[in-house]
């Protein structure tokens, strides 16, 4: 690499800018726009007649320009774990809350009904009690002041969310002896726990109330079918159910008997929706689910998804069949998938400070980060950890979840992978080089794509196929595993619901059976 002198001086401000604080720390900022200046500097044209000295003093910009990118990386990482630990005080302030409202509505009610008597149980033993120390409890108990929407109509009475139960079952029976231990190292030997089915069993403990039903748009089929269900739950299971505002008011046309029906005003009731909701019933196809588990942008409620779509891959359960499904998951128990999603943040390069860092999406599919309208290369760096991986060049980048393993990332080349195997599916589309094959990572890891300084052009990402969100270049996405799975009910169970998936969705390895006369070994 061959740099020109001048270019040396002119740049040499802003490599000094970035010196050290008070504290000795290089600020995020200052990294990255001596980064920058590095780059620009290292990409300078030759020029002829340099010596070797500015050739060694390329090279150490360029060891200078890694050492600054990797502190950019700290940051990232530094920030998902800052998130992490956001996500823990707002779990734990919730439940110190529930602890007092529980406290509050038993002097308030000492002598009311069963399900406060329930409560008082509850709340004695406290979650850890009530589930003992295997499986996976939910309880939610909520209340409301003031009262003008639907929303907090529901609300102003005291309002039970049903509590369920998760656990793991082995080898085809129900067991509470879930191992979290994978792995033991007891008396020098490494050894692997006993291998045993991960299928994931829910139970009620007690009766789900309330139902969010959402649907398809623009569909005859799924709105006749929507208020035929709406009626039946309301009439013969006594449901609270929800439903968005669009569908609403399409059943309010069609008849004003629908006003039972509860729905929200804004964003800040859907961000409470995960607190009322006991179940969440999906009329469409894959696109209806993604648009369940985008609502969701923290726990989601266990969703039955009905198939009105043309592929329908996690959407296993019938709508014609619909009121013996209901049955047999309002009693439970059912078998379910733990979906897992991405969590992505979107870094700008432009951001002042980490504050300015956008909200993280969550995406049940993939996120993809691709060329747009562009018709140069993407150049995407990709960085695993702290670890680099490779560069990006062609059309663009998947990185895909499991469940999105079928989607996107499958018409691009990747493997498809069980819904219920952990890990990051790493997926080029459409690579310009011959040896660029997929990779699965392992899903605790975290991803950074970089946009370099050095692009050619923008480049785009978009999630679960939508929200299209433009990268500049020195913008970077980091993605990894959200702690808030999307758990769907299985009409058998998870792997013969993937297993049906792939063999009736996409008619997988069919081929006709070769006949059994012709030759043959002797
Ligand atoms: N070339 C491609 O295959 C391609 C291109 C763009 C988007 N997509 C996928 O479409 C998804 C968005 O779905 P949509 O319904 O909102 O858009 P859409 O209506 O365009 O449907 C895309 C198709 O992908 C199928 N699909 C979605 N998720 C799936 C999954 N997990 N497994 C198997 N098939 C799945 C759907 O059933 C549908 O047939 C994106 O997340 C992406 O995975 C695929
Ligand atoms: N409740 C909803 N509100 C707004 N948009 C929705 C809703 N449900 C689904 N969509 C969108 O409608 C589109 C089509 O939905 P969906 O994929 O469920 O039906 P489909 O295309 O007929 O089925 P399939 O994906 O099986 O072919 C998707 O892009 C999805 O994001």
């Amino acid at each position: 690499m061959y740099v020109c002198g001048s270019c040396i001086d002119q740049d040499d401000a802003s490599v000094s800018s970035s010196q050290p604080d008070s504290n000795g720390f290089l600020s995020p900022l200052s990294l990255l726009n001596s980064e920058k200046a590095v780059q620009e500097l290292v990409q300078q044209p030759p020029v002829q007649g340099t010596d070797d000295h500015l050739r060694e003093f390329s090279e150490a910009l360029r060891t200078v320009a890694k050492a600054l990118r990797r502190a950019a990386e700290g940051k990232a990482a530094a920030q998902a774990e800052a998130a992490e630990w956001k996500r823990k005080y707002e779990l734990e302030r919730e439940r110190n809350l529930h602890l007092e409202y529980k406290d509050l509505s038993l002097r308030e009610h000492h002598s009311d009904d069963n399900w406060i008597e329930n409560l008082a149980s509850q709340s004695n033993e406290g979650p850890e009690c009530c589930c003992g120390n295997n499986g996976i409890c939910s309880h939610e108990v909520l209340r409301d002041g003031g009262a003008k929407s639907d929303f907090k109509v529901v609300q102003d009475k005291y309002t039970r969310k049903a509590s369920f139960k998760l656990s793991w079952c082995c080898k085809g029976e129900q067991s509470d002896q879930h191992k979290h231990d994978i792995v033991s190292f007891e008396k020098g030997n490494i050894t692997t726990a006993e291998r045993s089915s991960r299928q994931i069993s829910l139970k009620w403990e007690s009766d789900p109330q309330t139902v969010l039903i959402l649907t398809k748009p623009n569909s005859t089929s799924v709105q006749i079918l929507c208020a035929e269900m709406v009626r039946w739950l309301k009439e013969h299971k006594r449901m609270d159910i929800y439903v968005e505002p669009r569908v609403k008011t399409e059943l309010l046309l069609e008849s004003s008997d629908f006003n039972f029906v509860y729905t929200w005003k804004d964003d800040n009731e859907i961000m409470l929706l995960h607190r009322k909701v006991d179940l969440v019933v999906t009329l469409g196809g894959d696109g209806t689910v993604l648009w369940a588990a985008s609502m969701f942008k923290g726990p989601v409620p266990p969703v039955v998804p009905f198939s009105l779509g043309s592929l329908g891959f996690m959407t296993p359960f019938y709508s014609e069949q619909y009121k013996e499904c209901l049955d047999s998951v309002l009693k439970g128990p059912i078998s379910i998938t733990l979906r897992h999603r991405l969590m992505c943040h979107v870094i700008r390069d432009a951001a002042k400070t980490e504050y300015e860092t956008e909200e993280p999406i969550l995406v049940l599919n993939e996120v993809t980060i691709d060329r747009g309208i562009s018709s140069y290369l993407t150049y995407l760096e990709c960085y695993c950890d702290n670890s680099f991986v490779t560069a990006v060049q062609g059309d663009g980048l998947i990185l895909s979840t499991t469940s999105g393993s079928t989607a996107y990332s499958l018409a691009a080349g990747g493997s498809m992978v069980h819904p219920q195997v952990p890990g990051i599916l790493f997926t080029p589309i459409c690579p310009h080089s011959l040896s660029f094959r997929p990779l699965i990572l392992p899903e605790h890891v975290s991803i950074r794509v970089q946009v370099p300084f050095n692009s050619r052009s923008h480049a785009w990402a978009s999630f679960d196929g939508k929200d299209r969100k433009q990268l500049q270049p020195g913008d970077a996405l980091v993605c990894s595993m959200a702690p808030w799975p999307v758990p769907t009910a299985c009409l058998v169970d998870s792997t013969n619901d993937f297993l049906r998936s792939i063999h009736e969705g996409l008619h997988w390895n069919l081929r006709k059976t070769q006949s059994f006369d012709g030759p043959r070994d002797s």
